[in-house]
């Protein structure tokens, strides 16, 4: 299933951040999203995601399709690595969390409550969660806070596999993950600022 986004705009907190942004993302494929602090990748990411409503224009193909990582690990603290991945699994009702547990390398941790894990641990977690929803479009918000060099590794590897099973990708990173992808700045795209209303001359 290709993801295609036509003519997107987009606002947050009611203030429109990005305009006219088209782009499409085929299986196998990464699209990385670049654009300095605050210029709206992540409202982008959660637009495509259907978490918010576009101004305008469409995105198409990414209903039931898409899995979310926010800046939040969406982790349940008192349950252990085991019981989040499982609890997930039945979300979205898919079954072995085995592979999760392994691509992230959270076997020895299995056991261990989540709220007791150190960030970089969390952060593991939370992306292995990806890899048991089964949808077949991952989009990522900064995938790579706190995690360490090797796990930054661990987790481009997870990315090249679901690639390589016809997976496709949508990541907002202010890193270089080394992963064959098209770069997307989304700077070009920023929202003109709205001209003030005319609020006196509607009284003259
Ligand atoms: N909850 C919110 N309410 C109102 N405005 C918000 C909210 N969250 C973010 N914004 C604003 O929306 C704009 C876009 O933010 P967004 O988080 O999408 O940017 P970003 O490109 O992901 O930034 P960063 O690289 O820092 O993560 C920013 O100006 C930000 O201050």
């Amino acid at each position: 299933m290709t993801l295609t986004v036509t003519d997107l705009a987009i606002a947050r907190g009611g203030v429109p951040v990005l305009e006219g942004l088209s782009f499409t993302l085929a299986p196998g494929r990464a699209l990385i999203l670049r654009g300095p602090n605050g210029i709206g990748k992540t409202t982008l990411l959660r637009t495509v995601a259907g978490l918010q409503p576009p101004l305008a224009g469409r995105v198409e193909g990414a209903e039931e399709t898409i899995a979310y990582a926010g800046h939040a690990d969406g982790i349940k603290p008192p349950l252990t690595v085991t019981e989040n991945l499982k609890f997930w699994a039945q979300v979205f009702g898919t079954g072995d969390i085995a592979p999760a547990l392994k691509a992230f390398a959270l076997t020895d941790l299995a056991d261990r409550q989540a709220g007791n894990l150190s960030a970089g641990q969390k952060r593991r977690l939370g992306l292995a969660r990806m890899l048991v929803t089964g949808r077949p479009i991952w989009a990522l918000d900064e995938p790579t806070v706190s995690l360490d060099r090797d796990s930054v590794a661990m987790f481009a590897a997870a990315v090249r596999a679901h690639l390589g099973q016809g997976g496709a990708a949508l990541i907002a990173t202010h890193i270089d993950l080394g992963l064959e992808g098209e770069v997307l700045d989304v700077g070009p795209y920023k929202a003109r600022p709205r001209p003030v209303e005319d609020f006196d001359g509607g009284f003259l």
